[in-house]
């Protein structure tokens, strides 16, 4: 496959245009300053029918995750999943890699039946 390594696109800030267009499929962006830095982050919360939906759901996102070698921020609930995607090792600042994640993620959730919320 030509395409751009995962390790390019983890130095490669996220384009405005695709975040864009993450929002609008019910991503959320938030920026949290703290002393000395500032926190990017790209997140959504999804629902599914039951835990074992979610679990089902959790355990593909793993091994994409796993694939690209980057990891999400996450916490499951019975049947809800939250995630936070950033890149830790450019200071947690978003980039084309939480992008590509995030794009797998919605792939996946769509084939899981994953809801909004
Ligand atoms: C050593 C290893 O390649 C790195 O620590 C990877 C692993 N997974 C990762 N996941 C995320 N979300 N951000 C990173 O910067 C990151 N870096």
């Amino acid at each position: 496959m030509a395409t751009t390594s995962n390790a390019s696109l983890r130095r490669q800030a996220a384009s405005t245009a695709s975040l864009t267009a993450l929002t609008e499929r019910g991503w959320q962006l938030s920026f949290a300053a703290s002393t000395g830095s500032a926190t990017q982050k790209l997140s959504r919360e999804y629902t599914f029918k039951d835990f074992s939906e979610a679990w089902g759901f959790m355990s593909r996102v793993a091994l994409a995750a796993e694939k690209l070698n980057h990891h999400p921020e996450w916490t499951n609930v019975y049947n809800r999943v939250s995630i936070a995607l950033t890149t830790h090792d450019e200071g947690n600042q978003l980039t084309a890699l939480d992008v590509k994640l995030a794009e797998r993620i919605e792939a996946i959730a769509g084939q899981a039946g994953g809801g909004e919320t």
